[in-house]
């Protein structure tokens, strides 16, 4: 089964608690988190420390099928019941009796299955496909989800009977960027594990600065991301380099997460820039050792590259916003026709490849 929840945030502390004291209960729950956050370990803690460990867990990700295949593989089928239904099959409720079912992405249930699952949860019953009888079925239903699942209720996109009676408890996993202090022991536990898989004897340590710039990364793909990372890191060696391609990767450069103030600083110290770009570097669209090299660096050239920089951002997007009519954006920008033709000349600003060039305006 999976592993133990590693962690010393307030989030996983809370989290480690609240597992302890609903696995017991059975309770209905959602895990609520973004891709990778660790939602499939929470609910297998849940599993392992209730009394239905030993019986089945089952996972089903409601995303990954469209909503015909997605209901029989939940409730199973007859013989006969469709089309290429040679072998009467049993679904997830079946397979799951006795343990648990955990529904990933449930946000992405259509409506049409959300109100057979609710009937399940009411009645503790379900017909499979082309059966006239229901079939009992006592399973632990944990639901995860990455979606803001108050929002799809006000969109009409998800039932409100339906979420009251899952969520019961509500488990939220806050993004790792959030809780960089979780960074350190994952290391050290997934280091190990991954050099046990390797059947390498010698558990590496990451250097302490390579372990900083972690802690300062914002991990988009959060957990499952830190561990590909540590897979590259015991496979290829340099962490250094392998650290500098995650910062350098196009859509990171804006994203470094905020500062991570030492233990020993109280926080008032601000932590030093991450090596090869800081803020300073990212506005000036320059690396911190051209910054300083050979005189290439003045005070009047930094202002006119920010100010170019602000003045394309703000002109890319009015001009966006109004698809592209160069004379509505001078009026939303309050400059002359003449003027943003000639900021467009000088920036040069383009429409998107494949949107034609500027609309006669
Ligand atoms: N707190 C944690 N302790 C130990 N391992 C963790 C933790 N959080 C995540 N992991 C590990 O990270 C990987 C991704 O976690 P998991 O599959 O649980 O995420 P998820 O939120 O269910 O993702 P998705 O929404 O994409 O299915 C797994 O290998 C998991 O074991």
């Amino acid at each position: 089964m999976g592993p133990p929840i590693i962690g010393v945030s307030e989030n996983i502390r809370k989290i480690r608690e609240l597992v302890e004291h609903v696995a017991h209960t059975g309770f209905n729950t959602v895990i609520f988190g973004e891709s990778g956050v660790g939602k499939e370990v929470i609910a297998q803690n849940l599993y392992m420390k209730s009394p239905r460990m030993g019986k089945p867990f089952v996972k089903i990700n409601c995303a990954a099928l469209p909503e015909g295949l997605l209901e029989s593989e939940l409730f199973g089928y007859e013989r006969g019941a469709f089309t290429g239904a040679e072998q009467k099959r049993k679904g997830k409720f079946q397979l799951a009796h006795g343990g648990v079912l955990l529904l990933d992405e449930i946000g992405d249930m259509s409506l049409v299955l959300q109100a057979k699952l609710l009937h399940v949860l009411q009645t503790g019953e379900f017909a499979p496909l082309g059966s006239e009888k229901d079939i009992k079925t006592d399973t632990w239903v944990i639901a995860a989800t990455n979606h803001d699942l108050k929002q799809e209720i006000m969109e009409g996109k998800f039932r409100e009977d339906l979420y009251y009676r899952l969520n019961i408890i509500k488990i939220v996993i806050a993004p790792l960027r959030e809780r960089p202090e979780d960074i350190p022991p994952l290391i050290d536990y997934y280091l190990q594990e991954f050099a046990l898989q390797l059947g390498s004897i010698n558990v590496q340590k990451l250097d302490p600065h390579v372990v900083d710039r972690l802690m300062r990364y914002h991990w988009p793909g959060n957990v499952r991301e830190l561990q590909n990372v540590l897979k590259r890191m015991l496979v290829l060696g340099d962490a250094d380099k392998i650290v500098d391609e995650l910062f350098e990767a196009p859509e990171n450069l804006q994203q470094t997460a905020p500062p991570v103030p030492s233990p020993e600083s109280n926080g008032a110290d601000p932590a030093p820039p991450v090596r090869g770009r800081n803020p300073i570097s990212e506005l000036l669209e320059m690396d911190n050792k051209d910054l300083i090299a050979n005189g290439a660096f003045s005070l009047k050239e930094a202002k006119k590259k920010a100010v170019d920089k602000v003045e394309r951002e703000i002109i890319t997007y009015v001009l966006a916003k109004t698809d592209w009519n160069r004379s509505k954006a001078a009026k939303i920008l309050k400059v002359s026709y003449k003027t943003l033709l000639n900021k467009i000349t000088e920036l040069s600003i383009n429409p998107p490849s494949g949107n034609g060039g500027y609309p006669l305006d």
